[in-house]
């Protein structure tokens, strides 16, 4: 690269982190140390079309702020919070894309989302857009076949079997959730009366 300038590599964490737990925060970890990012940004999508009944983004948006308030690598994005329709990632990375034109832009999912990538809207062209690192996630297999090999990398983590819909169950039926999401996001789901009626 011209004058050996090193383009700042960014991670993009895309989730509904209703809640966020441990699990986001160690796959994100992982991915920075392994591919030598210079900053995570956690992505809390607006109103998923898929996912009905999701939790207000300013909840969600708010506890993945408090979640990850310590690392100094770790950013949070709203720009698909503040977009006006539904959240597809064709749209996260071009806002991504657009906001930090210097940078090299590696998308972040689990192996339960890898797997249903090639329906996700524009895929043929996500691929332009970000490197993609599909990262394991216990009860579900690892794969990318049918995905080109050159965007797409596999990355083994620490196994974390915590989903945020137990989560919420849990806290539903009175049980802790503390050391499955930091501290401060449990206090913010008592205050805040977080997912406590059915969905
Ligand atoms: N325990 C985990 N280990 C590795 N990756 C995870 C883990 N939990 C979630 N992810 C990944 O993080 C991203 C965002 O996940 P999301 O916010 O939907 O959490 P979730 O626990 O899957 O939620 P829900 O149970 O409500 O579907 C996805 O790419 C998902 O695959
Ligand atoms: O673009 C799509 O069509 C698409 C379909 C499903 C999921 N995604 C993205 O995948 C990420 C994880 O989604 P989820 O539902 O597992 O929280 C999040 O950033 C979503 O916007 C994207």
């Amino acid at each position: 690269m011209p004058g050996g300038t090193r383009r700042p590599r960014i991670g993009v964490m895309g989730g509904t982190f209703d809640p966020i737990h441990h699990g986001h925060l160690v796959a994100a970890s992982e991915v920075a140390q392994s591919f030598d990012l210079d900053e995570v940004m956690f992505v809390p999508t607006g109103q998923p079309s898929y996912k009905p009944g999701v939790s207000p983004a300013e909840h969600r948006y708010l506890m993945t702020v408090i979640a990850t308030a310590s690392n100094p690598r770790f950013t949070v994005s709203r720009v698909d919070i503040d977009r006006d329709k539904p959240t597809y990632t064709i749209d996260t990375l071009t806002d991504i894309r657009r906001d930090r034109p210097d940078a090299e832009l590696f998308f972040i999912t689990g192996a339960d989302a890898v797997a249903q990538i090639l329906e996700w809207r524009d895929v043929a062209q996500l691929w332009d857009l970000a490197h993609f690192v599909a990262v394991s996630r216990p009860g579900h297999v690892l794969s990318v076949s049918g995905l080109p090999e050159q965007h797409v990398s596999l990355l083994e983590v620490p196994a974390l079997s915590i989903s945020s819909t137990d989560c919420r169950s849990r806290v539903r039926r009175g049980f802790p959730v503390w050391y499955l999401v930091p501290d401060g996001v449990v206090q913010y789901i008592s205050k805040h009366h977080l997912y406590r009626s059915v969905e």
